[in-house]
């Protein structure tokens, strides 16, 4: 199993106030999946892939990823477990500014201690962006800076890959774009999981899971 979540909790606390963001969340992703999490605003899903991906340290319950385990760990092992075997596609996409989108890439590797420039090429190649390698990323199209996030989040062939949203701004034929790259990267053996609103992407995927308050929907 690539992916496994064992009864996550997450709280909030602004105040008095308390948010239970996830009760007890648990959850599986083989390799080749494509898993799509859906749900209303507010039910959970950013928290959610970010205690995925170690970007947040859930309160309750742990993370492994392909066998490792990510939760209470200091932040610089969780650093080095996300750069070797977590691919991350943000809304906006991962990029800095002041490179090329190639320059991009190898950064992720030189992130990983991995550079390679032959896989970069290939990775640019399946990301359909290798003709824009060299611009800079204020210079691409929106569906070219998604390709080009895709590009960044492939870089070290990580086993899993998180997506927020990776659809939701683009115009339609731009998002299936990215759907089909997703699929592809499932095809060749990636476990992939995918927040997302678009009934079209939950449709696309191997399986949904809903979230409603912080619980998956049974
Ligand atoms: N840093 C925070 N501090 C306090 N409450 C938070 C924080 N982040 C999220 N929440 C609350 O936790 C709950 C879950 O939020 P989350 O962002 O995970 O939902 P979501 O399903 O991703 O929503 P959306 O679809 O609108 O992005 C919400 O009630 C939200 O207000």
């Amino acid at each position: 199993m690539i992916l496994e979540a064992e009864r996550l909790y997450r709280f909030y606390h602004a105040g008095d106030e308390e948010t239970l963001a996830l009760r007890g969340v648990s959850l599986a992703v083989d390799a080749g999946e494509l898993v799509a999490i859906t749900g209303p605003s507010g039910s959970g899903k950013s928290t959610l892939l970010n205690c995925l991906a170690g970007l947040d340290e859930p309160d309750g319950g742990q993370v492994r990823i392909a066998g490792e385990r990510l939760s209470r760990r200091p932040e610089a092992e969780r650093a080095r477990v996300r750069a070797a075997r977590v691919g991350l596609l943000f809304q906006h996409a991962n990029l800095v500014g002041h490179l090329s989108v190639a320059r991009n890439v190898t950064l992720a590797q030189q992130l990983n201690g991995t550079p390679d420039p032959a896989r970069r090429d290939r990775v640019l190649e399946r990301c359909a962006i290798a003709a824009r390698a060299r611009a800079r990323p204020s210079q691409l199209s929106g569906g070219e800076l998604a390709r080009a996030g895709l590009a960044v989040a492939l870089a070290n062939d990580p086993p899993l890959v998180l997506a927020d949203e990776a659809t939701g701004e683009l115009d339609e034929a731009t998002a299936s774009g990215i759907l089909a790259l997703l699929r592809a990267q499932a095809d060749a053996g990636v476990a992939v999981v995918v927040i997302t609103h678009s009934p079209a992407v939950a449709a696309a995927a191997d399986r949904e899971l809903r979230l409603h308050d912080g619980e998956l929907q049974p």
